[in-house]
């Protein structure tokens, strides 16, 4: 007998199980065309950053946020002036109108946004995204986003009290694959933390633990700011710090070489951010309208053009670094990511 499609059909013909999901199509649509430019730039990843700032304002003990409520924009006033959120005005800037015009919640805007914003970047995985959210009753406390020049103790124990293990921490850790840094030294602004910000890759686990030799401005270092290994590249404190805590070692190695594991805990511990300080139950599951990336070429990071085998700091004491391949050619420097 012929299999009936129960399923609603949206008004683009797109089938959906959950008929909710219809109104967010051009939403998802509109995003992609007018937010990101369809790259994955930095409206992308600024996307995904401000959907870690507004989901952590949470504590497992009550008091420091209502989670993923969209806070962050809805008090905007309060929270963008936390030393910790600079930066975070420009997306506010293009999301909380585009909000508005669509008649979509601040938080959802953020977390369907970063969801569909993953999916610019080649490597990402797909994250389970749920829409419905309402507005925020109040802004978060300061205090609740970690800083990059706080020690890993630190940050682990704020991510603890919002519910997140130190693996899942350095999974969320991957979100820096497709980072660039623009407050702590303005002067080289859209300075990446890895050599392919445009790809979801394990580069930044590598690049990471490379023996870090320069400094990318001619001021600085700024506060949460260390020597990186190449022309171009920054590198945060904690990121430096992560890869090299017996805490967290061992964990940050292995990403090194496994893009698949990477992926796919990095989008469980998305998925868990973005129901912080919510019921699943009352929201809707619309992870189905949410475009897959494209894959990228390599399972494992590669020794960027210029570095050997020597200049990784290995960091983890129980197991034996991974045997990747080195890219030939002149020494790799690194560009900034294209302004949006
Ligand atoms: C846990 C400790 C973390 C620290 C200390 C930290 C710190 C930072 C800093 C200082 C920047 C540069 C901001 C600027 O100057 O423009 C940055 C960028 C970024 N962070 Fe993190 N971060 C952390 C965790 C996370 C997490 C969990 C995510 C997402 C899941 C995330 C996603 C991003 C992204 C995507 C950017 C790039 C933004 C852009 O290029 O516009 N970070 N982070
Ligand atoms: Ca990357």
């Amino acid at each position: 007998s012929p299999v009936v499609d129960t399923r609603a059909v949206c008004a683009d013909g797109t089938r959906v199980t959950h008929a909710q999901c219809c109104s967010f199509i051009p939403v998802r649509d509109a995003l992609l065309d007018e937010i990101f430019e369809n790259s994955c730039g930095e409206n992308a990843h600024s996307t995904v950053r401000i959907a870690f700032h507004d989901a952590i304002g949470f504590s497992t003990r009550g008091g420091k946020g209502g989670g993923a409520d969209g806070s962050m924009i809805a008090f905007a006033d309060t929270e963008l002036a936390f030393p910790a959120n600079a930066g975070i005005d420009e997306i506010v800037d293009d999301l909380k109108p585009f909000a508005d015009a669509h008649g979509v919640s601040y938080g959802d805007i953020i977390q369907f946004g970063s969801s569909v914003a993953l999916s610019l970047c080649p490597g990402a995985p797909l994250v389970q995204t749920f829409v419905g959210r309402k507005n925020a009753t109040a802004a978060a406390p300061d205090g609740t986003v970690p800083d990059p020049f706080n020690p890993v103790g630190q940050i682990l124990s704020r991510m603890a009290d919002a519910g997140f293990s130190a693996d899942e921490v350095i999974a969320l850790l991957a979100s820096h694959s497709i980072a660039a840094q623009d407050e702590i030294e303005p002067d080289i602004a859209r300075s990446p933390f890895d050599s392919t910000p445009d790809q979801f890759d394990s580069q930044v686990f590598l690049e990471v633990l490379l023996k870090g030799n320069v400094l990318p401005s001619n001021l600085g270092p700024g506060q949460g700011e260390v020597l990186s290994p190449m022309e171009g590249e920054f590198r945060l404190q904690s990121d430096e710090a992560f890869a090299r805590d017996p805490r967290t070692a061992c964990t940050w190695q292995s990403f090194v070489a496994n893009q698949a594991l990477m992926a796919s805990r990095f989008s469980a511990a998305m998925a868990k951010l973005g129901l912080l300080g919510h019921d699943p139950r009352t929201l809707v599951d619309c992870t189905e309208i949410i475009p897959r990336a494209a894959p990228v070429a390599r399972r494992a990071a590669i020794i960027p053009a210029g570095k050997t085998r020597r200049d990784i700091e290995a960091s983890c004491a129980r197991s034996a670094f991974p045997n990747l391949q080195t890219a030939g050619g002149p020494a790799t420097t690194v560009a900034p990511v294209p302004e949006q």
